[in-house]
């Protein structure tokens, strides 16, 4: 009997086409992930291929109310499950728990700071704003958590990318509004920020400043590029706040915040969920040893647990308020 010969490994491609959006944000991000692929990867070639989706179109509709899961995301996947680009860069926050058939996040890039920062032309923090202010947002996590601190705050919508909401902000629509710092960092315009918002006030979305690199499930060469940018901790983390929120029931538009940490070799998560009106919060957390070897199995469980321990609590009359 002759045993086959060995199928040798396909070499790499040389070209890696990265599909991404169009927005100051979304080219760094893409610029940032393409400059890593080159730095680890001597010879290759990462060339972009930038995508409008309906989220960047839509502009005078609250998030919430276009609904639905993957609105910054979906062009992006189609062209990825026909093979038109080879990867796609997200804000992670933005691509929804559940992967479309046949594709993965190959990596998730280390986390940079996961807080939100308030932006505020008078300055100083939630706590200094004049009874009944309006805070423009249109997150229904960071609105519900405003109105926890502060239930005399109006919540009013804010369209637009990063640039373009500082600028409502500060031409008087609003007192205030609340924007992720790793946008305002990757933007180099952290200096528009009036303060940090402290975790009790503020956790931030399941993803937040964590980018994700998306592929197809099946290609194994470009899975083998893209991995070299996967950060352990990063990834135990962003899988036990995702699994959270998927195991919720919540797509990124939903009440609910969750931040993960992995320190002394245990990964951490800490989990709220809160009404729209502030009045009721289900805040849980919830740990596990931390494998480096197998980081998403301790965020799966640990997710889980939190999200199990939310139910318990209520967390589903808290969130049918929401969704009604
Ligand atoms: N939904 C838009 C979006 N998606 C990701 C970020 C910030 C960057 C990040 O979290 O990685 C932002 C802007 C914001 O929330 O202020």
């Amino acid at each position: 009997m002759t045993s086959p010969e060995p199928t040798p490994r396909p070499a790499p491609p040389t070209v890696l086409r990265l599909g991404t959006r169009t927005s100051r944000l979304a080219t760094w991000q893409a610029d940032h992930v393409a400059a890593e692929l080159e730095a680890a990867w001597p010879g290759l070639v990462v060339e972009k291929v930038p995508f409008v989706t309906e989220g960047d179109k839509v502009l005078d509709k609250p998030l919430p109310e276009i609904g639905g899961k993957g609105l910054f995301t979906v062009e992006l996947e189609a062209a990825l499950g026909a093979g038109r680009i080879d990867l796609a860069v997200h804000s992670l926050k933005d691509l929804p728990t559940d992967d479309p058939p046949g594709l993965t996040v190959g990596a998730t890039t280390r986390r940079e700071d996961p807080r939100d920062a308030w932006i505020c032309p008078a300055g100083g923090g939630v706590d200094d704003l004049p009874p009944g202010a309006t805070v423009g947002t249109s997150s229904l996590r960071r609105g519900s958590q405003l109105l926890r601190r502060r239930p005399d705050l109006v919540i009013r919508s804010i369209r637009g990318n990063v640039e373009t909401r500082i600028r409502k902000v500060k031409e008087g629509g609003y007192h205030a509004g609340v924007l992720a710092l790793a946008g305002l960092s990757r933007l180099e315009i952290e200096g528009e920020a009036a303060s940090i918002l402290d975790l009790d006030t503020m956790l931030p979305a399941p993803g937040q400043a964590a980018l994700g690199v998306q592929v197809r499930a099946d290609d194994d060469a470009v899975r083998r590029l893209v991995g070299a940018l996967d950060h352990a901790e990063t990834r135990a983390a962003v899988t036990a706040e995702r699994q959270f929120l998927a195991s919720l029931g919540g797509g990124c538009s939903a009440p609910i915040a969750a931040y993960g940490t992995v320190e002394n070799g245990r990964l951490h998560l800490r989990g709220r969920v809160v009404s729209l009106d502030g009045a009721r919060t289900v805040e849980v957390e919830a740990e596990a040893p931390f494998d480096p070897h197998h980081p998403a199995r301790a965020g799966r469980e640990v997710g889980e647990a939190a999200a199990q321990d939310a139910l318990a609590q209520g967390a589903a009359a808290v969130l049918a308020e929401a969704s009604a």
